[in-house]
């Protein structure tokens, strides 16, 4: 199938050093030879090599921009098509007018994500490892990144290949027994079967348990700091966000009273959540009646619960840990500079099985305890194992659990001597469960919105 050529420009909009704008397809040189002067013409040059010379309008015969010119010939390209990627003078005008010239040549401008998408149909990477790119592109601390990174070179597909080739091997062998019954393997038939299956649910169940930890990595651990008025919140949030220099974004759809901060503590993303409605507060038991905020505790998946311990334990602090302590929680007793009012022991009957840390907010004491917590609490240690095939796709992971399901029903059946073509069925949709991880037999409409996500120009 010929694809037409397409443009797009691939560096961020705005003034900078340089822009790119990146050309993939059959005609990508021949576009590019109308508009560059040079030494040579495009398509003499070597493939791989950069080359100066000036884009120019050719109706005007104008010289436009000067220019580097990147020839990237098929099929060992990004896309697998021929590819020109013209440097530019960074700058909006500059960029734009050049891509400009390439649609006026005929080349269609790009959808978000339409390079890595040819990638993927003109077959160089699979679904995951397009879907990795992404993560890379969005990665929020370099441990994250190393994840992403270990999946775009097609670790996670390996895995997932070598699954499907062992129930391919099981549902070839049910399949002899179907066609030739007289020749009376059942027995073996099936103790195979039983054996293979429950090596595929283990490497199954192996891949789901790194799930929870490479959604983190991926998303974020969301972080919500709570306490009475006073205690430090506000500090220990500084605190975190002053080591780690923050990355500060608005949750889009929230009339931005959601601030996401994000921090590195050791490796993991932190994504600081804060409203309003939890930190500037006079009653905060009492205002976080207001929906949003404590839909946001609920949500959490690490809270900091902060006490003062100067001042003795209140009915609102016992009230306010009330309300998170089934989910992951830290007790901060903050101000240990101070006067110790606060009686320890009914910190610990409160607090039950929750890490309990004290800290000197302003003598900048504790905050390195506070992050190791926060890290044996959800990485106990196992962060630098090496092995980085973290599952953290939500995606990935709902087709996993659904393998691992259809090959329990397997087994069932099996087990309740059903016949042997039924068994197939099972495995043979496990097998096809596990091809939608990488790409294999997905819908066009899904492999359209997943590619939809990506950046212009990628
Ligand atoms: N200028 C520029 N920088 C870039 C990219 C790009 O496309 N252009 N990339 C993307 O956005 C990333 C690099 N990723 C790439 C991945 C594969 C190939 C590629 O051509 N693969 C060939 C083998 C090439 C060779 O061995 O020489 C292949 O797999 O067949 C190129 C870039 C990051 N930096
Ligand atoms: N002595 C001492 N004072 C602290 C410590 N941490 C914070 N403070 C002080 O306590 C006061 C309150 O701190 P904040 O961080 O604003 O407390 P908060 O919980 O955010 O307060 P609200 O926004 O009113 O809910 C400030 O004057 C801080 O300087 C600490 O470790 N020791």
């Amino acid at each position: 199938m010929e694809m037409d050529t397409i443009t797009a420009i691939s560096t961020p909009m705005g003034e900078g050093a340089i822009g790119i704008v990146r050309i993939s397809g059959e005609e990508a040189l021949t576009i590019a030879d109308r508009l560059y002067r040079g030494k040579m013409q495009l398509k003499e040059a070597d493939s791989h090599t950069i080359n100066y010379g000036h884009i120019l309008d050719p109706d005007s015969g104008l010289v436009v921009e000067e220019v580097m010119v990147s020839v990237l010939k098929k099929p060992k390209t990004y896309t697998k098509e021929n590819m020109v990627e013209i440097n530019c003078h960074g700058g909006l005008t500059s960029v734009n007018r050049v891509l400009q010239l390439i649609l006026n040549q005929g080349a269609r401008l790009a959808e978000p994500g339409e390079f890595t998408k040819r990638a993927f149909l003109n077959g160089r990477i699979d679904l995951s490892q397009a879907e990795a790119v992404m993560d890379l592109i969005q990665a929020k601390t370099d441990r994250a990144m190393n994840v992403a990174m270990k999946q775009v070179e097609g670790k996670l597909s390996k895995r997932i290949q070598i699954l499907r080739q062992t129930l391919l091997e099981t549902v070839a062998n049910v399949e002899v027994n179907i066609d030739y019954p007289e020749y009376d393997a059942d027995e073996m038939t099936l103790e195979l079967l039983k054996e293979k299956s429950a090596q595929v649910q283990n490497e199954i169940g192996r891949l789901l348990r790194t799930a929870e930890q490479g959604k983190i990595l991926r998303d974020g651990l969301a972080t919500v700091i709570i306490g009475r008025p006073n205690v430090g919140k506000s500090s220990l949030l500084n605190s975190l966000v002053h080591e780690n220099k923050a990355i500060v974004t608005d949750v889009p759809g929230t009339t931005r009273d959601v601030i996401e901060e994000y921090v590195n503590i050791r490796g993991i993303p932190l994504k600081l959540l804060d409203t309003a409605g939890i930190r500037d507060t006079e009653d905060v038991v009492e205002r976080l009646g207001v929906q949003r905020s404590r839909q946001l505790m609920i949500d959490a998946e690490l809270i900091l619960f902060v006490v003062d311990y100067n001042e003795e334990l209140t009915n609102a602090d016992v009230e306010l840990f009330n309300l998170v302590k089934d989910q992951d929680t830290i007790v901060i007793v903050n101000k240990r500079d101070l006067d110790e009012k606060i009686n320890m022991d009914e910190v610990k009957a409160l607090a039950g099985e929750h890490p309990i840390l004290t800290t000197s907010l302003v003598m900048d004491e504790g905050v390195d305890e506070l992050e190791e917590a926060i890290r044996d609490l959800f990485f106990q240690g196992d962060l630098d194992s090496g092995d980085l095939s973290y599952v953290s796709n939500a995606r990935h992971i709902a087709l996993l659990h659904q393998a691992d399901q259809a090959i329990t029903e397997a087994l069932t059946a099996v087990d309740d001597g059903m016949p042997v073509d039924m068994v197939q069925i099972d495995i043979t949709k496990a097998w096809e469960l596990l091809g939608e991880v990488i790409g294999d037999s997905v819908h066009e409409s899904l492999i359209d919105q997943l590619f939809a996500q990506f950046c212009l120009g990628k």
